[in-house]
C-alpha cells in the first residue's frame, strides 16, 4: 500500500520569495500539496495570497525559491495543464455562456465537454444567455467553468466567492467540492475563514507574506485554541476583567475570554449583571487561530 509520505506532491513550493523593491509580498514560504486535496491560502487583504498563486501559475516571475510540479520544475506545458480562475476576468459580453465556453476551449488540445462542464457548474439554464445578463453568482460559476475547459488536474481559484451573497456562496462551495470529488487538486485563496473551514483539507494561514500556521483546519484549531470563546465588548464589563478573575486578552474594543468552564464563566458575568445579549459565545474557529497568532482579525 502507498504510504502518505510516498505520495508525490502535485505541487511543492520551497522558500518562495516575491519582492517589489523593498517590499516582500511573499517572504520565503514553503508547502507541499498532495494530490486530490483542497489546499487553502487563508489570510487578510495584502497577506500575499494572490501574489503567491500568480507566481505559481507563472503569471509573475519569482524573486527566489523553487516551484515543483509533480516533483519537477515547471515546463512551458504547465500553463496548459492547469486551470485558473482569476479574481477579475474581462468577459466577452457579446457572447452567450455557451459561446464563451467554446471560445476558451479552442485554446486547448485537451477539452472538457460543454455538457459535462455546464452540469458540473450548474450552467444548464443559462447556456444561451449573454454574459452581461447573468447574476453575480452565475458569473462566478461561469468563471469556474472557464477554469475547467482544459480538464485540468490542478485548479487555482483566487477568492472564488468574494462579493457573493450567502446562498450563492454556498452553491459555489458545493461545486468546488464536486470538482474535488472528481479527483482534481484545488488551490484556493480566501479571506473567509468559513470558506476555508468548509472546503479545505489543509490551510496555510498567511500574514505579511509569511505562513504563520499550516495544517488541517481542525488540527490548527485544536493546537492553538482551547475550550469555548466568549467575546465581550469591553464597555459592558463593570470593572477590569482581571478583577473578575477571567483569563482574557484584548482584541480592539473587545475582550476575548477562552474558557474550558463556560458555565462558571457565564455565571461570573451574570453575577456582575453583565447583559448576556451583548456577549458572543462560540466554539473556536480559524478566525480565533488568526486572532491568537496575530492579535488581529482576519477581516475588519
Ligand atoms: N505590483 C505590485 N507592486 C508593488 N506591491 C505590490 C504589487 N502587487 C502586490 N503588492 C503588494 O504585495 C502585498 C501582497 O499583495 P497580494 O495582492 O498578494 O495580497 P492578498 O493576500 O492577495 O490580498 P487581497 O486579498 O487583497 O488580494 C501587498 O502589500 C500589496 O500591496
Amino acid at each position: 500500500m502507498e504510504t502518505a509520505s510516498a505520495v508525490k506532491a502535485v505541487l511543492e513550493v520551497r522558500g518562495l520569495v516575491k519582492a517589489y523593491g523593498d517590499t516582500r509580498a511573499v517572504d520565503g514560504i514553503s508547502f507541499a500539496i498532495p494530490p486530490g486535496i483542497c489546499f487553502g491560502l487563508l489570510g487578510p487583504n495584502g497577506a500575499g495570497k494572490t501574489t503567491t498563486i500568480e507566481v505559481i501559475e507563472d503569471i509573475l516571475p519569482l524573486t527566489a525559491g523553487e516551484i515543483l510540479y509533480r516533483g519537477r520544475p515547471r515546463t512551458p506545458a504547465f500553463k496548459r495543464e492547469i486551470g485558473v480562475q482569476f479574481q477579475h476576468t474581462t468577459l466577452l459580453d457579446f457572447l452567450t455562456v455557451r459561446e464563451m465556453l467554446a471560445t476558451f476551449q479552442a485554446f486547448y488540445d485537451i477539452r472538457s465537454g460543454i455538457d459535462e462542464l455546464s452540469a458540473l457548474c450548474r450552467l444548464e439554464d443559462i447556456l444561451e444567455q449573454y454574459a452581461d445578463r447573468i447574476s453575480g453568482g452565475q458569473k462566478q460559476r461561469m468563471l469556474l467553468a472557464l477554469a475547467l475547459v482544459n480538464d485540468p488536474k490542478l485548479v487555482f481559484l483566487d477568492e472564488p466567492s468574494t462579493g457573493l451573497d450567502p446562498q450563492a456562496r454556498r452553491n459555489l462551495w458545493d461545486i468546488v467540492l464536486d470538482i474535488k470529488a472528481r479527483g482534481k487538486t484545488v488551490v484556493l485563496t480566501t479571506h473567509y475563514m468559513e470558506e476555508a473551514q468548509h472546503l479545505c483539507d489543509e490551510v496555510a494561514i498567511m500574514d505579511h507574506g509569511r505562513i504563520i500556521a499550516q495544517g488541517a483546519p481542525d488540527a490548527l484549531i485544536r493546537r492553538h485554541c482551547r475550550g469555548t470563546t466568549v467575546v465581550l465588548p469591553r464597555g459592558v464589563l463593570p470593572s477590569s476583567p482581571d478583577r473578575l478573575g477571567l483569563q482574557w486578552r484584548a482584541a480592539g474594543e473587545n475582550v476575548i475570554v477562552e474558557t474550558e468552564e463556560i458555565n462558571a464563566c457565564l455565571k461570573t458575568l451574570m453575577d456582575r449583571s453583565v447583559d448576556l445579549n451583548d456577549v458572543i459565545i462560540h466554539s473556536p474557529n480559524l478566525e480565533d487561530v488568526f486572532l491568537k497568532l496575530t492579535g488581529r482579525k482576519l477581516r475588519d
